[in-house]
């Protein structure tokens, strides 16, 4: 083991590098406003949640009050404008952190986001709507930090981590996959991925490489080859249309999989990133095979080796994106259409669906177990260990 190896290890383990989630109790300090200054079409279905959320029948718990909170601050006041409280003002600063988080979300999103929250806690309601609501229908259990909800015959996967840009952690790996192997076995139609707060997600979670187990980094590396593999391989196998609805901007392990993904509709404020060189690693997801395929071998090596942020016009251009919507009406146009295409009869969509991949199938497997040997030896890599450190002890970012 090197001597930078070494040091990595040592800092890994120093507390003051792993910060916390925090636990946070329940105050009326916390309760959300009820009162909203007057907006366009959402303004009904917003005050009829605000008025959900105080006859909730069960605590939500501070997470998803925090959440709530956020969205509310957000939907109606905009980005957070206040100064940041001291570390030991512990509510105020978790409802600061949960109102920062969402960044620049724009209004009408934190509106629409706020209604689906309250309605996913609330089950179906008898009011009648004017806007098209998913996930409104069944709130599956047992997942920490992703929302599942089933309505229209579409399943909603949400990436539900907002404060970290929704950072997938090494429980949020297998959380997907068990996700993904109910919906493959419900009687929904479509499958959606998507992100909740500002970011679709900023990728692999950094903070997971400081959990080393007891047979050190090799050991470390190896359990992430497996469990990336056994991702990966989720999607590949997929038996369902699988569609990415990209809110937000797209990091690394979130981009590289959108080539196995059947549509993505992307946000204008959507960005898609693959830092893999910045960050000492290599390309994932099957990215190595697909995105050359789709865009051709340059505007891939582009991304893959350079590091080129594409924008959301960009990505569709080159044919990693199917359509772009404005932020604006994004979730409106994306829910109505995927609402319409959930009409259509399921066993000829799967069949179509088998028929376009199945030629393709045995490659995928060969390339993600490639791409997985590789990322085995690049995450003991000294190029990849600084690249965390640096990221962890706050001295980099994207
Ligand atoms: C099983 C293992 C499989 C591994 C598969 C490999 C995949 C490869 C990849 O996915 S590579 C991509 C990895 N991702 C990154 O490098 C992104 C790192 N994050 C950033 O650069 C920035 O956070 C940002 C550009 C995404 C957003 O910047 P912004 O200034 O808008 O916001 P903050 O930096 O303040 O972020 C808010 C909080 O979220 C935390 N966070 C964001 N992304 C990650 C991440 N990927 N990992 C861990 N934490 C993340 C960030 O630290 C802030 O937390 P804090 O509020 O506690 O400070």
């Amino acid at each position: 083991m090197s001597e930078i190896v070494r040091r990595i290890v040592r800092r890994w383990y120093h507390p003051s590098l792993l910060r916390s989630s925090g636990q946070y109790t329940w105050s009326p300090a916390l309760q959300l406003h009820t009162s909203g200054t007057a907006m366009s079409v959402t303004q009904k279905d917003f005050e009829n949640a605000m008025n959900q959320v105080k006859l909730l029948k069960k605590d939500p718990g501070n997470e998803v009050k925090l959440k709530l909170y956020a969205l509310y601050k957000q939907a109606t006041e905009g980005p957070c404008n206040i100064p940041k409280p001291g570390a030991f003002d512990f509510v105020n600063k978790a409802k600061w952190d949960a109102w920062n988080g969402l960044g620049s979300l724009p209004k009408e999103t934190a509106r629409q986001n706020y209604v689906d929250l309250v309605s996913s806690l609330s089950g179906p309601s008898s009011e009648s709507s004017s806007q098209v609501k998913p996930g409104a229908d069944s709130k599956q259990e047992g997942y920490e930090n992703l929302l599942v909800t089933s309505e229209d015959r579409i399943t909603k996967i949400l990436l539900n981590r907002p404060t970290k840009k929704n950072a997938i952690t090494t429980q949020m790996y297998h959380e997907i996959m068990l996700a993904l192997k109910a919906a493959s076995q419900d009687d929904s139609v479509l499958t959606v991925l998507t992100g909740s707060g500002d970011y679709y997600c900023s990728g692999n979670d950094l903070t997971n490489f400081t959990d080393i187990p007891p047979g050190g980094v090799e050991e470390k590396a190896k359990n992430s080859s497996f469990l990336l593999r056994d991702f990966v391989n989720c999607f590949i196998d997929f038996p369902k249309p699988l569609v990415a609805v990209v809110n937000g901007p797209a990091v690394g392990i979130s981009v590289t999989i959108l080539g196995l993904f059947d549509i993505v509709y992307a946000s204008d404020r959507a960005t898609f990133h693959t830092p893999f060189s910045h960050l000492g690693q290599s390309p994932e997801g099957c990215s190595s095979y697909t995105f050359p395929k789709i865009m051709g071998s340059s505007k891939a090596a582009e991304m893959l080796i350079f590091g080129k942020k594409l924008t959301a016009g960009e990505a569709c251009a080159q044919g990693l994106v199917t359509q772009v919507f404005p932020d604006s009406t994004f979730q409106k146009e994306v829910w109505t259409r995927l609402k319409a295409y959930s009409k259509l009869p399921p066993n000829a969509m799967r069949i179509s669906k088998e028929i376009i991949r199945k030629n393709e199938k045995e490659k995928l497997h060969a390339v993600n177990a490639e791409e997985c040997n590789v990322l085995l030896s690049r995450w003991q890599s000294d190029e990849c260990m600084n690249a965390v450190v640096n990221f962890l002890s706050r001295k980099a970012k994207l």
